[in-house]
């Protein structure tokens, strides 16, 4: 595939775009709030989309983003770097510059990039690196380089983020528990919500997180990892009930090592777009208490991203 250097990128077939006209959520934000895990798309005309990504999205443009922070009452982003941009950082990098300190990014590296470049990226307002394990998202980068970046990183005062689904982390243990860093996991380690949350699988997880009190996790996505729903549309208040008791378990067990967001623009859902209003209605289900919100939300984030100011 050549590089396209306009903005004629064709969206994969069957790409569902972002929802249009979300509802104002009823759950009212605590001040201060983080959506602390989104994307940036392009615009592919702008910033175009890697020769090497797996997928083509719709554009999803700062200002779009911006836009829905409001209108959600979200005080400030975290921009994690989709991997629709490959190892190049410029959407991510505009955005968070744009933002006007309310945005901080995680980016994608490869060994080659120089500490000036790492320094740029600090200076943009990038606190983090993104290690992904999903394989229909990524090719394989082997561990040797992912550890020495860590190792570089380390000495930024950045964490490391990982994306891997759940049956693959007896395989990745090692790995993980190597990192000397924080360590941030996507979406929960993506479990399987139909074997239940006393399963095996989801047992190791929280022992992931119980043994290593470096490890974080983001309480995010269950629309990505919902089966029965019901999909947070059309006003349902009580939206993916099956994966509520998975996140309410790492929320009341880790409750200072919990992070939420909304993952706009939801990259590669197949089935249904969920309106992010009702995405917010989620949160009480999860962190049920005033304390537990301020936590996931605020603390946590503040902590992790903006720590001169938490
Ligand atoms: O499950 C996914 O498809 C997905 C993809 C990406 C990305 O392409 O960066 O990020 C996410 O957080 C989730």
């Amino acid at each position: 595939m050549s590089t396209p250097t306009t903005g004629d990128f064709t969206k994969t077939p069957g790409w569902l775009d972002w929802y249009s006209g979300p509802s104002r959520p009823r759950f009212q934000l605590p001040a201060g709030a983080v959506d602390a895990h989104c994307h940036v798309f392009g615009p592919g005309a702008e910033f175009p989309y890697a020769p090497e990504r797996k997928y083509t999205p719709c554009d999803a443009s700062k200002q779009q983003l911006f836009a829905l922070r409001d209108h959600l009452g979200f005080a400030r982003n975290v921009i994690v770097q989709a991997t629709c941009h490959g190892a190049d950082n410029r959407a991510m990098v505009d955005a968070c510059l744009a933002s006007g300190g309310r945005a901080r990014g995680v980016a994608t590296v490869r060994r080659s990039i120089t500490d000036d470049e790492l320094h740029q990226l600090h200076a943009a307002g990038v606190r983090g690196v993104r290690f992904n394990f999903v394989k229909r998202l990524v090719d394989f980068t082997p561990k040797d380089e992912l550890m020495e970046i860590a190792g570089r990183i380390a000495q930024l005062g950045w964490h490391v983020v990982i994306y891997f689904e759940a049956v693959d982390l007896p395989e990745l243990w090692d790995f993980f528990t190597a990192l000397p860093t924080t360590v941030v996991v996507d979406h929960m380690g993506r479990p399987d919500v139909r074997q239940g949350v006393e399963s095996a699988e989801f047992a190791l997880f929280l022992k992931f997180m119980r043994e290593h009190p470096n490890v974080w996790s983001k309480v995010s996505c269950p629309e990505r990892l919902s089966v029965t729903g019901p999909h947070a549309l059309h006003g349902e208040q009580a939206a993916y009930r099956d994966v509520v008791p998975f996140a309410r378990r790492v929320v009341e067990e880790f409750p200072d090592r919990v992070l939420w967001g909304t993952d706009w623009p939801h990259p590669n859902l197949k089935d249904h777009m969920p309106d992010d209003g009702l995405l917010v209605d989620f949160i009480p289900h999860i962190a049920p208490t005033a304390e537990l919100q301020r936590k996931l939300l605020v603390d946590n984030p503040m902590r992790l991203y903006w720590p001169q100011e938490a």
